[in-house]
């Protein structure tokens, strides 16, 4: 943990910044001897990310940001023990299986002063499509210059052909978007009638389709930073289309492919922001609730209303290179994370006084 002093600059490229931690090592040796004040160093971020998400996250902006702030990105290398690496002041992380999970899990027992974003178990309820909107249903905002709640959904694991029957107890209309049960699957679909009901592949979470006029608002969380961008999304859908169309729609991976709105010329009723005080309630109780702090929420405003939103998706450690200005958000928040601590320790309230 960064000891005192301010935070300095740091290395490049992976290499370098793992001499950089040893460098810092020694430094931290010849402190102690001397008894003098702690000197600065740099505030060490491990990483464990799969390539496609490093490439996405670390741009060069971030990095470079980092730097000239002391930040340090250091890869942790999988094979080898976390304690034996580091020492990590922060460690960041988007890897799933359990035996990654049972990893960190031991390693926070073990490095309670390292800040591990996010604890494994509470990244868990995002990874299911059943639990991911749990706490947003529970969520009593009624009286927040908006109200937020969760289409109607059904957790579906039986054999296809009692879909229909199971939909129709439920009581949910159609059209039906189809969910897998695991989050990191993107195969959607979107099935228009009963018939085509009995052509989806359990476990599925299938969700009511609201019509929100083509936009989609993604929330992005870093600690208590909040970003708001809108995103083309499915159009509307009509009765003509209802009664034109049968079978199911895959539309796989569709927010990837749909593009950034916020500069398009859209309806103004459509296109405005959730209020932000609601936001900032909806992101207060679910980081709360969860334990998360690096999330996002993809909510849409039912069309034809002002106040009417539903959330329906989260994800945990989501596309932050997507999110405007996201290099300043997020080496403010890894720093915040350190005065944290700072201000916490012992030492630091009996130099105080
Ligand atoms: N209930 C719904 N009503 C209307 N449109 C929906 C609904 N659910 C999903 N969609 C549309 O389908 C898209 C993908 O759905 P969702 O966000 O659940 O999938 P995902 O694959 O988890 O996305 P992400 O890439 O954000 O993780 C949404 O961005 C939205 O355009
Ligand atoms: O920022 P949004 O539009 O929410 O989309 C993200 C997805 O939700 C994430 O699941 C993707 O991350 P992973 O590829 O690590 O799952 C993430 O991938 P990325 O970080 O490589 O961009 C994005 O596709
Ligand atoms: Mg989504
Ligand atoms: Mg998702």
């Amino acid at each position: 943990m960064v000891s005192g002093g301010c935070i300095v600059g740091g290395g490049d490229g992976d290499a370098a910044e793992q001499e950089v931690i040893a460098a810092a090592g020694v430094a931290e040796e010849e402190e102690e001897v001397v008894g003098q004040a702690p000197a600065a160093r740099e505030l060490v971020v491990g990483y464990a990310l799969t390539s496609k998400k490093a490439k996405s996250f670390l741009q060069p902006k971030l990095r470079g940001l980092a730097r000239k702030k002391g930040i340090l990105f250091v890869a942790i290398d999988q094979k080898r023990p976390l304690s034996d690496q580091g020492p990590f002041d922060i460690v960041l992380h988007k890897l799933t299986g359990r035996e990654w999970q049972q990893i960190l899990e031991e390693y926070r027992e073990e490095h309670p002063e390292v800040t591990v974003l996010d604890p494994p178990g509470a990244i868990e309820h995002l990874l299911n499509r059943q639990s991911m909107l749990q706490e947003v249903s529970e969520l009593d905002l009624s009286d927040c210059h908006g109200r937020v709640g969760v289409p109607k959904q059904l957790f579906v694991n039986t054999d296809p052909s009692s879909i229909p029957a199971a939909v129709m107890r439920a009581g949910l209309s159609l059209p039906l978007v189809a969910k897998p049960l695991v989050a990191k699957s993107h195969e959607l679909s979107l099935a228009y009638d009963q018939t085509s009901l009995t052509k989806l592949e359990p476990p599925l979470v299938l969700q009511e389709f609201v019509n929100h006029g083509g936009v989609l608002f993604k929330v992005y969380i870093v600690g208590d930073a909040i970003r708001v961008v809108r995103r083309f999304s499915l159009p509307n859908v009509d009765e003509g289309d209802l009664s034109n169309n049968a079978g199911v729609f895959r539309f796989p991976r569709v927010s990837c492919a749909s593009a950034n709105a916020d500069d398009a010329d859209l309806d103004p009723h459509v296109a405005e922001l959730p209020p932000r005080p609601l936001l900032e309630i909806l992101a207060r109780e679910l980081r709360r609730r969860l334990g998360l702090r690096l999330f996002n929420i993809d909510m849409i405003r039912e069309h034809g209303t002002r106040d009417r939103f539903y959330v329906i998706d989260m994800n945990y450690f989501p596309g932050y290179g997507k999110m405007p200005g996201y290099e300043h958000v997020f080496t403010d928040f890894l720093l915040s994370l350190v005065q944290k601590e700072y201000k916490r320790r012992p030492s630091y309230s009996s130099c105080e006084g």
